[in-house]
């Protein structure tokens, strides 16, 4: 029989194993001793344990409690109200009108304005989040948003939602009495109108809204790197992914400053996860983005793409900084090391960023500056760069700014590695990275400079017929300026190759609030003053259109780049190119010769020249709403401007 000869099973008693348990105890009870003789305990169990992974600065909590009772002193929220000692940072509202008094009496001025503001709009916070610092908003982000994920290089990646882009044709102005003369309305104009009752009925959906939710971010931060033309912006928002987008986009105030903030000059209120109501007057879709310059509020529904709120802050800079003579330019720019400042001009995607970002010239901003009779100031505290085909060879600096405190917007990245993969577009080509601006090595802090003495204004032509570069004279800087052109690619389908022209008025049409010749004469004028030179470079393609040619090389571009700021292309030799009458450099160090006038590129000249036509008639066809001057140049200096642009027989 099977298993006759086997011996037999170890019988195991009850009271065998009960002694077998006993010495396991005090095996384990000897490790412990042992343990703790080398490493006396320090908490009795995991509360208190993880209560000493944080520390905090020597604070008398003491003096802040003195005055309350014994419940009210408890810092645990199940005992009773939390006591706000770490204020301005995280705020209970406790409900029942005693603890609300008790938890009153220990805001600061800051906190019980903030609280009024939000009372007079109906804003019912439970708990409100005040400038939390990037650690806290990391974890917030990653405990109530699934979306939020650390990367490899620290940076936390985000979704923002069905919205992966701006939403231009759903942003609008209120129309009101004492401003309404100096908005840009109509035809052409970005500002769609719409009525203050109907921005209340936007603003109060917001707030319902944000009512429902159990906490609320706050972010306080300033626009404008000149003291003088500084203003004081709050964000008021449900997710933390937006509130650490302000915290990098906006400039952070240090302690003091946020302690003597005051009222904000101009408050957001981001409602985005909750659509508009469609049928509200003036609504044509569910998203939303309402400005009041009279309440000093922008309120946003039916969009989280964060780039609205910065481009909300932009708005109303482009309304109020040319109010104080200051003009404000969509632009990157850095400086020198003699301190010759550089604007960058040109349209999304036309390479702001990334060529702003240059090793050998500190960056003063990538994207929004003011220009005054001081020089340029950033508008904003960090940079907001395209991530799609990110390659650290190519910019370092920006490859290297990804790290801890960054967001990565719409990034595909290795689900166990968490490396991102910057090369897929699966969510959208717009991905994005938000980082303040110290995460770039050589910014310069603060971020202000002298008058520009170059100016380069950049395009990105799709249908390959304009030059890499091309030295402007005055007018054809007001040209270039006013038309704001680029070219898109047709999108990838199906082969569709036809590049679509864009003429976005001032680099950046979408956010002007006033005519855009208000803005080109501002910067005549200026040019003229300070003796600005100003140049055309193309970044785009050539060779032929989309798809037949090929996008200038980076290092071409830089190179070019390189040689306005050395001095090189303002002592070269010049030929004009037909139609466009553009003055071409003949040489530039580092860039092939054959490259600099895009006919020697073509394979078919018959077709290059059709195609340099086509082009020329689409901007003298843009232009001609701007023949009447738009009330800020004459219809003569409108029509000298017009002479400069293109010649089409
Ligand atoms: N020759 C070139 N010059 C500049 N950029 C180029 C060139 N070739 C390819 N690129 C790519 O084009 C993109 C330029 O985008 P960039 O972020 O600089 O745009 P931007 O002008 O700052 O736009 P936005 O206002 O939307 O932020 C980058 O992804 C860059 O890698
Ligand atoms: O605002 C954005 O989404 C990105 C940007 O800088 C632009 O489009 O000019
Ligand atoms: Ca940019
Ligand atoms: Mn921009």
């Amino acid at each position: 029989m099977p298993g006759v000869n086997n011996p037999p099973p170890p019988i195991t008693t009850a009271a065998a194993q009960q002694k077998m348990a006993q010495e396991r105890r005090e095996d384990a009870g000897d490790l412990r001793r042992l343990v703790n003789e080398a490493h006396p305990p320090r908490a009795s169990d995991l509360a208190e344990l993880q209560s000493l992974q944080k520390t905090r600065k020597d604070r008398d909590d003491t003096d802040t409690t003195a005055s309350l009772s014994e419940t009210l002193k408890s810092k645990s929220r199940e005992a009773g109200p939390r006591v706000v000692v770490r204020e301005p940072k995280h705020l209970y509202m406790p409900q029942s009108p005693r603890s609300r008094a008790a938890a009153e009496a220990e805001q600061t001025d800051l906190i019980k304005e903030m609280f009024h503001e939000m009372g007079d709009i109906g804003l019912k916070p439970v708990v409100v989040y005040h400038n939390l610092s990037v650690p806290e908003l990391y974890e917030h982000a990653l405990k109530y948003e699934p979306s939020s994920h650390i990367v490899a290089s620290g940076a936390l990646a985000t979704l923002s939602g069905a919205k992966t882009g701006r939403s231009p044709k759903d942003k609008r102005v209120v129309r009101e009495p004492d401003s309404e003369a100096d908005i840009w309305w109509g035809t052409g104009s970005p500002n769609y109108e719409m009525d203050e009752r109907t921005f209340i009925l936007n603003r109060e959906r917001a707030v319902d809204y944000l009512n429902t939710l159990d906490r609320l971010y706050v972010f306080d931060g300033y626009a404008g790197w000149d003291t003088q033309a500084r203003f004081k912006i709050r964000v008021v928002c449900a997710r933390p992914y937006h509130a650490l987008f302000m915290h990098n986009m906006l400039i952070r105030p240090t302690e003091d400053e946020l302690h003597d903030f005051g009222l904000p000059d101009f408050t957001i209120y981001n409602g985005g996860a909750f659509p508009a109501n469609r049928y509200t007057s003036y609504m044509t879709s569910s998203t939303s983005i309402d400005v009041s310059l009279k309440h000093k509020e922008m309120v946003i529904l039916g969009t989280q793409y964060a780039g609205e709120m910065k481009k909300g802050v932009f708005s109303l800079m482009n309304y109020v900084l040319p109010k104080m003579g200051i003009l404000s330019l969509h632009s990157g720019c850095n400086e020198g090391k003699d301190g010759d400042v550089t604007l960058f001009f040109g349209l999304s995607g036309t390479g702001k960023t990334t060529l702003s970002a240059d090793p050998q010239r500190p960056l003063i901003g990538d994207d929004e500056h003011g220009w005054s009779d001081r020089g340029v100031f950033n508008i904003e505290g960090g940079c907001y760069a395209k991530a799609i085909g990110l390659k650290q060879e190519n910019e370092p600096y920006i490859f290297d700014a990804i790290k801890f405190g960054t967001i990565l917007e719409n990034v595909v990245f290795d689900e166990e590695t968490r490396h991102v993969d910057y090369d897929v577009s699966a969510i959208t080509e717009n991905t994005r990275a938000s980082y303040p601006i110290e995460h770039i090595e050589n910014a310069k802090i603060p971020c202000v400079g002298g008058h520009p003495k170059n100016i380069i204004m950049l395009c990105c032509d799709a249908f390959g017929v304009l030059p890499p570069v091309a030295k402007l004279t005055k007018e054809q800087a007001m040209y270039y300026f006013v038309s704001g052109y680029t070219a898109k690619v047709a999108g990838t389908e199906q082969g569709v190759t036809e590049p679509e022209a864009t003429f976005s008025a001032c680099f950046g049409s979408a956010f002007l609030m006033w005519h855009p010749t208000k803005y080109a004469s501002m910067l005549a004028e200026k040019v003229e003053k300070y003796g600005a030179h100003v140049w055309l470079i193309n970044t785009g393609w050539t060779g032929g259109p989309y798809g037949v040619g090929y996008r200038f090389k980076l290092r071409h571009t830089r190179a070019i780049v390189n040689a306005i700021h050395s001095g090189e292309l303002g002592a070269a030799e010049y030929e004009t190119m037909p139609t466009f009458n553009l003055q071409v450099p003949k040489e530039v160090s580092g860039v092939p010769s054959e490259v600099l006038l895009p006919v020697n590129c073509w394979a078919d000249t018959e077709n290059y020249n059709k195609t340099l036509t086509h082009l020329a008639s689409l901007f003298t066809k843009n232009f001609v709403k701007f023949q009447d001057g738009g009330g800020h140049v004459t219809p003569e200096e409108a029509s000298a401007i017009l002479a400069s642009g293109p010649t089409v027989e």
